[in-house]
């Protein structure tokens, strides 16, 4: 079963904004969901009330459809990984995976093996005798990993467990949470800053802003049809400009894409342009027309470089050129070049998709 957050509200200043405002959305059975947002979104909030470290002001938390809210935390039947590891530095690894169960007060046998079983999961079955302060940090977050899994939780809430780690243990780690994942099938919830993230790793997506759901759904629904302007950005990394409809075509700035059928001449669009649908283009010298948008960042990344354009309208661009083509190219910042978009998402009127 799933779980589900209901008009949950949680204020901690009185008269402040809500870290956390009316927020209701369903986890689905089984699955992976990301609460995805920038910081202060209210993501560690919502996952703190829904493991029963925090109080709402107002709202319920169902947790296999048997209401939560004011239940205490060991009753939750969950297991929590944070971002730091949270082991105890005294203890040896297997001492660390007993100790949630020994205060359970389950049979010495069935701690052992249940240890055991747990070193297996995370393939660790070497390190066992092994004190946190000899484990690598990708390794120590796994060890809390196997403790949280230890106590058969229904649910996992995970709050940026990979936070803490380089970018290269991340990914790895990433993959490793997916197969772990497919093995114990366990209802998870994931708190992420990272949009590549939570588009990687989960089924099912929620966004959020300022304490609301900004939207919810499959990645590649929040991907390829983003409800606000907000998640365009966050999660695509998407430019929003503004223009009008001219002969059938939107004009955006000195740009050009095809409008919607529905619009009329006059009317106002807005345009959904993604990196890495844009083409650049130098002007040869005094040939064609001049180009208008202005070179003002670039930055390697990779195997691509980022581009950050100011379009003539004042409007920033955001653009990512494959590194072979960017040599070819050859622009510095500072250079005028023409941007051609290949593919845009044009809306009419104001931000309903
Ligand atoms: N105990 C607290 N007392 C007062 N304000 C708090 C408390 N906990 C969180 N807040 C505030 O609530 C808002 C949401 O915080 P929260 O930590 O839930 O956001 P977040 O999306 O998890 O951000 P981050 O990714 O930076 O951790 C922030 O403005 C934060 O300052």
């Amino acid at each position: 079963m799933s779980v589900i957050v209901e008009h949950l509200t949680r204020q901690f200043t009185q008269g402040g904004t809500p870290a956390v405002s009316d927020v209701s959305f369903q986890a689905p059975s089984g699955a992976i969901t990301t609460l995805l947002g920038p910081s202060g979104a209210g993501k560690s909030t919502l996952l703190r009330i829904i493991a029963g470290l925090e109080l709402p002001d107002a709202g319920r938390v169902l947790i296999e459809g048997v209401d939560c809210t004011n239940m205490p935390v060991q009753q939750r039947g969950i297991g929590v990984v944070f971002q730091s590891y949270a082991l105890f530095k005294h203890m040896t690894v297997r001492e660390n995976l007993a100790f949630g169960l020994e205060t359970r007060r389950l049979p010495r046998a069935e701690v052992e093996a249940r240890v055991d079983e747990m070193l297996k999961l995370v393939q660790l079955e070497e390190l066992g005798a092994r004190y946190p302060g000899q484990l690598s940090g990708g390794q120590r977050q796994r060890v809390a990993f196997a403790r949280a899994l230890a106590i058969r939780p229904k649910l996992l809430l995970l709050d940026e467990p990979f936070g803490a780690l380089d970018s290269r243990v991340r990914v790895e780690l990433r993959e490793w949470l997916q197969s772990l994942h497919e093995r114990t099938g366990v209802t998870t919830l994931l708190v992420t800053h990272d949009q590549e993230e939570a588009l990687e790793i989960s089924q099912h997506v929620v966004v959020l802003s300022e304490g609301r759901v900004a939207q919810e759904g499959p990645p590649e629904e929040i991907y390829d049809r983003p409800a606000t302007p907000f998640v365009a950005s966050f999660v695509g990394g998407t430019s929003v400009l503004r223009g009008q409809v001219r002969s059938g075509r939107a004009r955006v700035g000195s740009l050009e894409v095809e409008a919607p059928q529905s619009a009329r001449e006059g009317e106002t669009v807005q345009a959904f342009v993604r990196p890495h649908d844009i083409t650049l283009v130098k002007p040869a010298q005094g040939v064609g027309e001049p180009a208008t948008s202005l070179v003002k960042r670039l930055k390697p990344v990779g195997g691509y470089v980022k581009v950050l354009l100011k379009l003539p309208t004042g409007e920033s661009m955001a653009v990512e050129v494959p590194r072979a083509e960017f040599d070819k190219l050859g622009v510095v910042e500072g250079d005028l070049v023409h941007a051609d978009v290949r593919m845009a998402k044009v809306f009419v009127g104001d931000y309903v998709i």
